[in-house]
């Protein structure tokens, strides 16, 4: 895996790395149309110039949170991108709960998009360790569904454990994958690639049913596929599914697949970030009725009832991005989605509910964690314009801890990882499937 190319004398104007990348966009930009930019949504206008790779984006109208913790002074100067601590309003709320480690975090809440919360640094050194382990080794493999699975034959042991064991004989790029293409005789499909956008209709408790009973028809593997090397395959592994099983193709849940297991220490993870925040603060104005669903505002009770039960682990390159989208495939639109940060840096974007919302742009770092709760946040636009190079944190580097990290931490050098749960089912809905 190549490490990022990006180097820090991009951001300096005067250097023969920042011209060489100015000769090469002119080269590139000057028969593109000039009238487009006016088109795009404000949304849309964010997207670009976070994605932008030259110039380099200026990033002082992002919001870093970090910045506001002494503690992670040197993470923040070790990176070469950086935003501002004072970009958007918010305001800061102490956690509840009786662990001891509870005290001495943060969460962040802003007036302009309610049921938004931000935790930075909520999940421990060694606990974002672990859900790396955890989301390569032992979740991004059978019988959880990953993007590759449509298009190649993966080993039993899983991609990862297949990858860590030829690296440990030498023998990494000689076994080969094969495509599954050849042993089927569907239509051919459309290629391997990210995300695709599907407009889909909101789900909710009056159209479950049908919801429910729409076929699902199995994506198909592509015929141009090749045999290719399990080393090769790594960074192209792009999502893994957790919990109930996630129809790409009409973007719904497949129901008739059966109820997924959601890890332990995921399921408590987020648990326990619903259980810290004090919701009275958060969603107390957020009380028309409607908005909430026939049974009003439950938030008072998340405490006990939220219960995650589907969600992505999203792996991402430094190239890779995340379109705008609003999470609507889920009965219930307003329990909390809470969502980790793992690995490198990323700028987040949060608008409203269509895409003419100029979002707020937020950057998140390993162990942040962000949640969407509520009737506007839930269906509020939201992606992932940029991986941010180079900001891969000291105690996810190589020799931050044991040997058998070494290889999390190349992978990691140029990836982030998001790992998301979502409550299907409202509390007290019976889905009979
Ligand atoms: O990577 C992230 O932070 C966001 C992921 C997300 O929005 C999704 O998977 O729906
Ligand atoms: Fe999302």
């Amino acid at each position: 895996m190549p490490p990022s190319s990006f180097s820090p004398d991009l951001l300096d104007p005067t250097s023969p790395a920042y011209k060489k990348a100015r000769r090469q966009h002119y080269k590139t930009t000057k028969h593109r149309p000039a009238h487009v930019e006016s088109e795009w949504t404000p949304f849309r206008a964010a997207e670009k110039k976070y994605k932008a790779h030259f110039p380099p984006p200026d990033l002082s109208k992002v919001l870093d949170l970090a910045l506001l913790d002494e503690t992670r002074a040197d993470e923040v100067a070790r990176g070469v991108w950086r935003g501002s601590a004072d970009a958007v309003p918010f305001k800061e709320m102490t956690l509840k709960g009786s662990d001891p480690s509870l005290r001495d975090k943060k969460a962040y809440i802003f007036p302009k998009h309610p049921g938004l919360v931000v935790l930075p640094s909520f999940v421990s050194h060694d606990q974002q360790r672990q859900l790396v382990r955890w989301a390569l080794r032992d979740h991004a493999r059978s019988p959880n569904e990953t993007n590759l699975d449509t298009h190649y034959i993966l080993p039993e042991e899983g991609l990862w454990n297949r990858y860590a064991s030829l690296r440990a004989t030498g023998l990494v790029d000689e076994e080969l994958v094969q495509p599954r293409a050849s042993t089927s005789t569907a239509p051919p499909p459309e290629p391997p690639g990210p995300r695709k956008l599907v407009a889909n209709e909101p789900a909710g408790k009056d159209n479950y049913r049908e919801l429910a009973t729409t076929p699902k028809p199995p994506s198909t593997p592509s015929p141009t596929v090749q045999p290719t090397s399990t080393a090769s395959l790594i960074p192209r592994l792009r999502w893994a599914n957790i919990g109930w099983s996630y129809h790409w193709g009409t973007k719904q849940y497949d129901f008739s697949k059966g109820k997924g297991v959601i890890q332990n220490e995921v399921r408590q993870l987020c648990k326990n970030v619903v259980r810290s925040v004090r919701w009275e603060r958060v969603l107390s104005d957020q009380c028309n009725h409607e908005e909430w669903g026939e049974d009003g505002p439950d938030w008072e009770t998340w405490d006990e009832s939220y219960e995650p039960d589907a969600g992505i682990v999203n792996f991402y390159q430094t190239r890779d991005t995340l379109m705008a989208h609003v999470d609507r495939s889920e009965i219930c639109a307003t329990s909390p989605l809470v969502s980790i940060s793992l690995g490198c840096a990323a700028i987040f974007l949060i608008g409203g509910l269509t895409r003419d919302e100029a979002p707020y742009p937020i950057f998140l770092r390993s162990g942040d964690i962000v949640v969407m709760s509520g009737p506007a946040c839930r269906r509020a636009y939201h992606g992932v314009p940029r991986i941010l190079e180079n900001t891969l944190p000291l105690h996810m580097q190589v020799d931050a801890c044991a040997e058998d990290w070494s290889i999390y931490a190349e992978y990691l050098q140029g990836t982030r990882i998001n790992v998301n749960a979502r409550q299907v089912f409202p509390r007290g809905f019976d889905p009979i499937v």
